[in-house]
């Protein structure tokens, strides 16, 4: 197996799902007489968080989606932040909310994700949404979990039985995605910082999806000969004064072992953006009581 055909390309897979989206929303428009909206809200001046939200606005347009931003100072209250989150839970323009993470230490994470509107929650972060994907219900799933289920699904088919190993608990990443995985019938471990021993359970994995923020940390000979990887981590490390984006996996020692890798960048970043137009695109359907376009 040469190496090129292990990598899996999320880019590529994400600028497909893009195109097809783009197709669905301009039939809305002409068949339905409405735009999908998503709104972004960013507070402060974090420059990575200023890089997602400006990528996040272009491929929203690019799609045929409308973009409003809000940019608040770093001194935004929580009172202030709940007021315009109030604001576009009644804006029927506004289809899907994205408050983008983290925020200032003055503002609580979760108090303005619960003040969401459910329907609108396209993160899927709202209780409510982690609620239906742990219970079977419709709401709206986590778009980095979403796309690794994607990538996986495309490479492997069906998941049933399946050893996966997720390394990270956070509610935004490593949860959703053990949930996702459960749900396809993999049989799931999920580690953390007390796992006791990482490499022994790694090397038991078919899949493993890394969502730790540590770069490089899961080391290329934990990976089982055939297993499929999936490194969600986007860490910005310094090489010889420069400026470098690795993922939490050891790419290059892993490479040769594994059946699939997501490089990074390139594999899970752009599906997280793909699945939020994509979750957009739903929520604005469901709202409008209008039937998904093919
Ligand atoms: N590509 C994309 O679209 C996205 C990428 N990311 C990236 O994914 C990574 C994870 O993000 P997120 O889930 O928000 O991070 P968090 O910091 O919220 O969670 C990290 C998790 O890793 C666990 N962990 C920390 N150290 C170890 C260790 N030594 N061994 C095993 N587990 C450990 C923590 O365990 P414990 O719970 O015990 O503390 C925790 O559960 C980051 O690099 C982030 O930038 C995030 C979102 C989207
Ligand atoms: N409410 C909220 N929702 C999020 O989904 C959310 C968030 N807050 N806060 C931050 C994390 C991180 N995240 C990424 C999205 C895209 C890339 C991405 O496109 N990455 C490119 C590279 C980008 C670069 O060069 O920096 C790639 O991996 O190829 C990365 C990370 C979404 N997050
Ligand atoms: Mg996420």
């Amino acid at each position: 197996m040469s190496d090129s055909s292990r990598i899996i390309d999320g880019k590529a897979f994400a600028e497909k799902l893009r195109a097809k989206i783009a197709e669905q929303v301009a039939f809305l428009k002409e068949k339905h007489g409405f735009t999908p909206g998503l709104a972004v809200v960013l507070v402060g001046e974090d420059p990575a968080s200023k890089v997602y939200v400006r990528n996040k606005g272009e491929q929203t347009k690019a799609a045929g989606m409308a973009s409003f931003e809000y940019k608040l100072p770093d001194t935004t209250s929580q009172a202030e932040m709940l007021a315009l989150i109030d604001k576009l839970n009644k804006d029927p323009n506004v289809n899907g909310i994205l408050c983008q993470l983290p925020v200032p230490k003055q503002i609580d994470p979760q108090a303005i994700i619960n003040a969401i509107d459910p329907d609108k929650d396209v993160d899927g972060f709202h209780v409510v949404n982690a609620g239906k994907l742990a219970t079977g219900g419709e709401g709206l799933v986590p778009c980095t979990p979403y796309g690794c289920l994607l990538l996986l699904k495309d490479r492997l088919g069906d998941l049933a039985g399946k050893h996966a190993v997720v390394i990270g608990r956070s509610n935004i990443v490593g949860k959703p995605m053990a949930q996702l995985l459960l749900n396809e019938s993999c049989t799931v471990t999920i580690a953390h910082s007390k796992t006791k021993d990482l490499p022994d359970e790694v090397r038991r994995a078919d899949i493993v999806v890394a969502a730790v923020g540590r770069p490089e940390m899961v080391k290329g000979d934990w990976i089982k000969e055939g297993a499929t990887v999936i490194d969600v981590g986007i860490n910005r490390i310094e090489v010889n004064g420069k400026g470098k984006l690795v993922g939490d996996v050891e790419y290059a020692t892993a490479l040769p072992r594994a059946a699939g890798i997501t490089p990074v960048p390139g594999g899970v970043g752009p599906m997280t953006i793909g699945l939020l137009l994509r979750n957009t695109l739903v929520a604005a359907c469901r709202q409008r009581g209008v039937k998904l376009p093919d």
